[in-house]
C-alpha cells in the first residue's frame, strides 16, 4: 500500500484518502462483496482496499485511461501477493469500457475517474449494479467547491449535477459520508 502510495504521488495520481479506503474496505466485506468495478485505477491503492475486503476469490474489475497507472497498480497487486485472477485490468475511458461490462452482477461500483464525466458515468455504473448493490463516488464534495453555488467550473459542475441525479433516483438510497473528499454511497434497490 505504502509503494502504490509513493508511485501515485511520482505520477501525480489522487489515491483515495485512508478514510475512504477503510470505508470501502469494510462496506466491500460487509456485503461480502465478489464482483466490484472500478473507474479510475490509478496506482492501486483503493483497489487494495477493495480487494482487502472482498470475499478471497472476488474478482476486481478496474478501468484506467492511462497505461503508466495501470502497471503500477499490476505491480502493486502482485507485490501485496494477490493472485492475478483476481483483478482484471481493462485500459481505455470509462465512457466506452463501462458499456462493454456485464449488466446488473456487480456488488459494488467505485467511480473515482474524471470528474467532468461523472454524470456519464453515473448512468453506465448503475446499470451494472445488481438489486442491493452499492454505487460508491469517490470525491463527492470535490474540494469542497460542491457546497459553494459560486463555484461554476466544470468538474465542480459535474460532481453536483451527480449528486443531485443521485438523490433524486427513486431506484437509489444514498448517503454522502464527510471522509476524505467526500464518499457518496448509493444502494441499488
Ligand atoms: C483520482 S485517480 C484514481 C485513484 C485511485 N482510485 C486510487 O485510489 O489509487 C483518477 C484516475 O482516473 C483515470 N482517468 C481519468 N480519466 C479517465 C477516463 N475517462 N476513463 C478512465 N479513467 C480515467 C486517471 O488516469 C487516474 O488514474
Amino acid at each position: 500500500m505504502a509503494e502504490a502510495r509513493a508511485r501515485a504521488e511520482e505520477l501525480g495520481v489522487a489515491p483515495i484518502s485512508a478514510g475512504v479506503g477503510a470505508t470501502l474496505r469494510v462496506l466491500a466485506s460487509a456485503i461480502r462483496a465478489k464482483a466490484v468495478a472500478e473507474v479510475g485505477t490509478g496506482t492501486g491503492v483503493s483497489g487494495l482496499w477493495l480487494l482487502g475486503g472482498m470475499v478471497p476469490d472476488g474478482v476486481l474489475t478496474t478501468i484506467d485511461i492511462e497505461p503508466e497507472h495501470q502497471r503500477a497498480a499490476r505491480e502493486a497487486f502482485s507485490a501485496a501477493g494477490l493472485r492475478p485472477a483476481r483483478t482484471r485490468l481493462i485500459g481505455g475511458g470509462a465512457l466506452d469500457v463501462l458499456p462493454r461490462l456485464a449488466d446488473g452482477v456487480y456488488d459494488l461500483v467505485l467511480l473515482d475517474g474524471d470528474p467532468a464525466e461523472a454524470v456519464d458515468d453515473l448512468a453506465l455504473a448503475v446499470r451494472l449494479l445488481r438489486p442491493g448493490g452499492v454505487l460508491a463516488v469517490n470525491g463527492a464534495l470535490w474540494h469542497d467547491r460542491v457546497a459553494d453555488p459560486a463555484r461554476r467550473d466544470e468538474d465542480t459542475v459535474a460532481v453536483r449535477e451527480l449528486g443531485k441525479q443521485v438523490r433524486d433516483d427513486e431506484n437509489l438510497l444514498s448517503t454522502l459520508l464527510p471522509s476524505g473528499d467526500g464518499l457518496l454511497l448509493a444502494v441499488h434497490r
